[in-house]
């Protein structure tokens, strides 16, 4: 395990927010840390930089205790939280090359960080003129200067649009298949860290829910067909005698477990040919809340 915490806690006064956290990072995932606001990811990730004293528990990274062994750990760890320290008057390169003077890096880890991060095209533009989506990648290229093994990101595409966060997803999934690095990423987001992630841990109020592998998750994230039709009660007799098992039944709409596209036409043709009027067929993904409503049954 890259990561892994023991009974890791934090209380800010008397609220703890942290609560005896086991985290399992493998090496070369991709680990979606997934809770929503104020679950507790940024202090957990501040704990795992030492940037805030672990309250209880105990945190080894590529098996080392962290407090411990705090330098050499933290020399194999590239962050990013909140925004990135960039200076807007300066270039993106101008940027990467202040920072490996600093950490007494070769100026050629620039040329190469800007490709990787696909900012070459852009590397003697002034950063106050980036979208932000341009300065996330930056910032993600200064945590990699050093080559560390590991990459902690905090909530990294917050505020992106969709084509930012292509561009960051498909960079994390690069740094980890090409680049041999594990990266944690947390986020409030289910969709976006569904497509990237290779192992999840989902929080609420500092509690660890679930932890797994993506294919668990999506063991119990099954999407739903959801449909829209003229008469609900009749489409859900009739497909309810047809087999399927309807799971939500109301004015407008109803829903039925998701299994496949073919599945959805199908059903969108026995509806029609009974005379019952389809108005929209189509597959919903799980948020994030109604994925912490299946997991609190299934325990
Ligand atoms: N410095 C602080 N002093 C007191 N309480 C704090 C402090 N920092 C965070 N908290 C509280 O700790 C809880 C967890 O916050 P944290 O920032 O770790 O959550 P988060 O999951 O990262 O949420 P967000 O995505 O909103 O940052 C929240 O209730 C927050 O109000």
């Amino acid at each position: 395990m890259v990561i892994r915490t023991e009974g890791l806690s934090y209380s800010f006064g008397s609220q703890q927010v942290v609560k005896s956290l086991s985290l399992q990072v493998p090496q070369g995932s991709i680990y979606g840390f997934l809770g929503p606001n104020g679950a507790g990811k940024t202090t957990t990730i501040k704990m795992l930089l030492n940037l805030l004293k672990t309250g209880e528990g105990s945190i080894f990274v590529f098996d080392k205790e962290l407090q411990t062994n705090r330098i050499a750990i933290l020399k194999e760890i590239g962050s990013l939280i909140e925004q990135p320290a960039i200076y807007a008057h300066m270039s993106g390169r101008e940027n990467l090359l202040n920072r490996a003077m600093l950490l007494g890096v070769n100026d050629a880890r620039v040329d190469e960080m800007l490709a990787l991060v696909k900012l070459s095209n852009a590397a003697h533009k002034k950063t106050g003129q980036y979208s932000l989506g341009m300065k996330q990648r930056l910032g993600i290229a200064l945590a990699l200067l050093s080559d560390p093994k590991l990459l902690i990101l905090d909530e990294p595409t917050n505020g992106l649009d969709p084509n930012g966060i292509i561009e960051i997803r498909e960079l994390l999934v690069r740094l980890t298949r090409e680049h041999d690095k594990t990266v944690f990423i947390s986020s409030h987001l289910l969709a976006e860290i569904e497509r990237m992630a290779t192992h999840v841990g989902i929080i609420n109020h500092g509690e660890m829910l679930f932890q797994g592998s993506i294919d668990d998750l999506q063991a119990i994230s099954q999407p739903l067909v959801y449909i829209e039709t003229d008469n609900t009660v009749d489409a859900a007799n009739l497909l309810t005698r047809n087999g399927y098992e309807v799971a939500d039944v109301n004015n407008d709409s109803l829903t039925v477990p998701f299994t496949s596209k073919k599945q959805m036409g199908v059903i969108n043709g026995l509806l029609n040919q009974n005379g019952v009027t389809v108005f929209a067929i189509n597959k919903q993904q799980k948020d994030l809340e109604n994925l912490f409503l299946s997991i609190t049954k299934s325990n």
